[in-house]
């Protein structure tokens, strides 16, 4: 008999099971999604889509919209328009197509002029537009920030993009549970940033796949809400698809005031506030994964490779491929050490720099910007260096630091104070590196070519990129605040001589160096602030969906040539570069497919060796990984896209991003997974290695060789198989339960009504379709008039 008692739940069984409109018997999951964050790289082809079908955005007072990859971080003072201010051609089309579609659809917008503007991460809970218990998406894979709130919030692709705007619901699946829980005190110099690299580095990039990660115990509780979001920003990094902290006093402390949050002291807030403090596992929730790190285990952390999970101690030597166990991870470390030009055995601390970045969603938050601030007061950027930037995450973390006077810190030490976006942690702006410069950033992701094509990047806390840019060198910060290093570096030859602030200086123990270091993390919160015819084998034509988002291609068989890939960790930074982001459209995207492997950047010509350049695989349909983890990192839809393009119908892997493979389905596409090291995966493999055509058939749910005898069998999600082999458009289906959505709406505005409408756009009703009227002024003015400024 069932139980009449509820099983002890996780929080992310709370937030999900007070989110679902509708829950099919195969697990496909109707949520309904209370925030939405829109920016101009992953939106303009949903809001193409909307316009195709004369769709309209179901919520604009739960969208918020601003502008950030594509935008200079040059100075604004002469700032008119964007069309006049960008000069790159193709940023400046995607930023003002954004604006457009602002206009059009009635959204609210931080564009540049603007000083609420800023990296998507950093406004949303700036604004209180993030709160407790909701569920938060973005087209941005770094969404799983605002878990730190409590919030169930993650990345999406466009074409989920265009269904939330459409319908503000989203189509998915029940993940697993995953606990990280790490209790104890951090040691002096350890921060935020070092316990998630720290955690990557045990549970690898593919570490959290599938799963929600619940970061919980007294060093966590312990930490600010800037540091939570910190840790939660990189949850994705170690492949989960959300991560989340239970609300406590600290973040109701953060949110006191902020615009977007119900007013302190009101009823709302007091009712708010007892929800959310509801919002914490059961006793006895039942975890999928639980992974236990004490504090003191973690050392001030960088990364050597070009994988997140890369990572040593600052104290520790570059790794030797011999070091690994496994042989993926072998070949991994050898091609990482090739391109980040690095030998075995080389001390950490002697790796020489050219750059230093600070910023980026994952630390370019007043707090991180303090921390810096200490550790660089009364010093000077190693005379090496050929640059080194200060990127506030938003216009209005620039203002407090000026009105703080860190600006001044930074700029007497000779780093550039620049206006805010996400500026190199991507280089989808001017701000990039060149071929084989190496940077210390603070940013999340150390891919090849992911500041600039050859570029070469150490991850580390603000701290250590602080002490690095004194150095000139990767750098122990516990040595620069504790003065050793001062001492080292005089006698070493050549090293820059750097008098000490005398609040610097000082320190000399650990308990001051909590001080500089961490405090401010320490709960320190600063409230101020088919193509048609799948079953066409022939057929190697154009194949980009078009922009319509009504009917997606059939997929029932696919017959082709499988190209085999031997890589782990195929990132969609890999498979298609930034550069290739700016464009409007979905199509005429193959040409960009794994470019800087496919191409020369000296010659442009294509490089031999690389599989999708040599016949039989210029023609390949579908493409075979043995390595885990395929299409990992950004939530770009345009990765599918260009695979599509090229011709690729079919991904075969053990494991894929969780973006990813959502994306994959939403363009007829097909991803598969077959366990590593199995049979079936090596048959499989085999017949790519051998040039031989393979048939994937959808319907059969079989891998058939050329002779029509099966090499693997899998399995896919019924629905998911259901809308591909008939071709079935999400948003059409989901139109269909509409009256399921509105009576979910008006239960909402009952019972957590200080989602609705808040703040920048006024709803004139309860529930269902209705029109958001603009607040004057929130939205493109100039905000020194801006009655909604704070
Ligand atoms: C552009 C966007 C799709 C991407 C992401 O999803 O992460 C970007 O923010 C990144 O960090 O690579
Ligand atoms: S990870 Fe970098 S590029 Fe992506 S949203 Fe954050 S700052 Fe922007």
């Amino acid at each position: 008999m069932p139980s009449a008692v509820k099983p002890p739940q996780t929080l992310y069984d709370k937030v999900l099971s007070d989110h679902i409109v509708d829950e099919k018997e195969d697990g496909t999951i109707l949520l309904y999604i209370d925030r939405h964050l829109v920016h101009e790289v992953t939106s303009p082809q949903a809001f193409e889509g909307l316009k195709n079908a004369k769709r309209k955005v179901r919520r604009p007072d739960c969208t918020l919209v601003t502008t950030d990859h594509n935008i200079p971080t040059t100075p604004r003072k002469n700032f008119k328009d964007v069309a006049n201010f960008i000069e790159e051609a193709d940023s400046r089309t995607q930023c003002m197509t954004l604006e457009e579609n602002v206009k059009d659809f009635g959204l609210t917008y931080f564009g540049m002029g603007d000083r609420r503007q800023g990296i998507v991460h950093i406004i949303g809970p700036e604004q209180g537009f993030t709160l407790p218990g909701t569920t938060v998406v973005c087209g941005d894979s770094h969404t799983s920030t605002h878990g730190a709130f409590g919030a169930l919030a993650f990345g999406i692709g466009t074409s989920e993009v265009e269904h939330v705007l459409a319908t503000q619901t989203l189509i998915t699946q029940r993940s697993k549970n995953m606990r990280v829980q790490v209790d104890g005190q951090l040691g002096p110099g350890v921060s935020s940033k070092d316990i998630i690299l720290h955690v990557i580095g045990q549970i690898g990039t593919a570490g959290g796949t599938g799963a929600v990660i619940e970061f919980c115990g007294s060093a966590i509780r312990g930490l600010s809400m800037e540091a939570r979001m910190s840790i939660c920003n990189m949850s994705i990094e170690g492949g989960a698809r959300a991560g989340m902290v239970a609300p406590d006093q600290t973040t109701f402390e953060y949110l006191k005031g902020r615009p977007l949050a119900p007013k302190v002291n009101s009823s709302e807030w007091k009712r708010a506030v007892e929800y959310w403090s509801s919002l914490k596992s059961d006793e006895g929730a039942r975890y999928d994964t639980e992974v236990f790190i004490d504090a003191k285990d973690i050392a001030p952390t960088v990364s050597w490779g070009t994988s997140p999970q890369d990572v040593v101690p600052i104290t520790g030597v570059v790794p030797s491929p011999d070091d690994f166990a496994d042989d993926a991870r072998k070949k991994s470390c050898l091609r990482a050490l090739e391109y980040m030009g690095l030998e075995p055995g080389t001390p950490m601390q002697d790796i020489t720099l050219d750059k230093i970045f600070i910023g980026s969603c994952t630390n370019a938050r007043i707090e991180d910007l303090r921390t810096a601030a200490r550790i660089v007061k009364g010093k000077k950027v190693a005379p090496g260096l050929k640059r080194a930037m200060i990127v506030p995450g938003s216009g209005l973390v620039k203002r407090e630091a000026e009105q703080e006077g860190l600006d001044k810190v930074f700029l007497d030490a000779g780093f550039e104070w620049r206006e805010a976006g996400c500026s190199m942690c991507l280089g989808m702006n001017p701000d990039i590196l060149s071929p084989r410069e190496r940077c210390a950033s603070t940013s999340n992701r150390n891919f090849e070519g992911r500041q600039g094509a050859g570029g070469r990047t150490h991850l580390m806390s603000p701290a250590m990129a602080a002490a690095a840019a004194i150095v000139g060198k990767l750098a122990d910060v516990r040595k620069i605040a504790s003065g050793t290093w001062a001492e080292n570096a005089a006698k070493a030859e050549g090293s820059p001589k750097v008098e000490l602030d005398a609040s610097v200086a000082d320190v000399s123990d650990d308990e001051d160096l909590d001080r500089i270091l961490d405090a401010p993390e320490a709960g320190d919160s600063s409230p101020s602030t088919a193509p048609a015819g799948m079953s066409n084998p022939g057929a190697h034509e154009a194949k980009s969906p078009s922009g319509k988002s009504a009917g997606m291609p059939k997929f029932t068989t696919l017959n082709g040539i499988a190209a085999p890939m031997d890589i782990a960790n195929v990132d969609t930074d890999a498979i298609i570069p930034k550069q290739f982001l700016k464009t409007i459209k979905r199509s005429g995207l193959g040409s960009a497919l794994f470019h800087a492997w496919r191409y020369d950047p000296a010659t442009g010509d294509e490089k031999s060796d690389f599989i999708l350049n040599q016949p039989p695989y210029r023609d390949a349909k579908i493409l075979v990984c043995t390595g885990p983890n395929f299409g990992c990192g950004s939530s770009r839809e345009h990765a599918p896209w260009a695979l599509l393009d090229f011709g690729i119908r079919c991904v075969i892997a053990p494991s894929f991003g969780d973006i990813f493979f959502n994306n994959t389905f939403k363009n007829g596409m097909l991803p598969l997974r077959l366990p590593a090291d199995s049979l079936e995966l090596a048959a499989v493999a085999a017949e790519a290695r051998g040039g031989r055509p393979v048939t994937v058939d959808l319907v059969e749910q079989v891998i058939r060789d050329d002779n029509g005898s099966a090499l693997a069998r899998f399995d896919v999600d019924e629905f998911r198989r259901h809308c591909l082999v008939n071709g079935l458009d999400d948003i059409g289906l989901t139109m269909q339960v509409e009256d399921k959505i509105k009576r979910f709406e008006e239960k909402r505005s009952m019972v957590t009504p200080w989602l609705d409408g808040s703040g920048y756009l006024k709803r004139t009703g309860v529930g269902g379709m209705v029109e958001a009227v603009p607040v004057p002024k929130t939205n493109r003015g100039q905000v020194k008039d801006d009655p909604m400024d704070w």
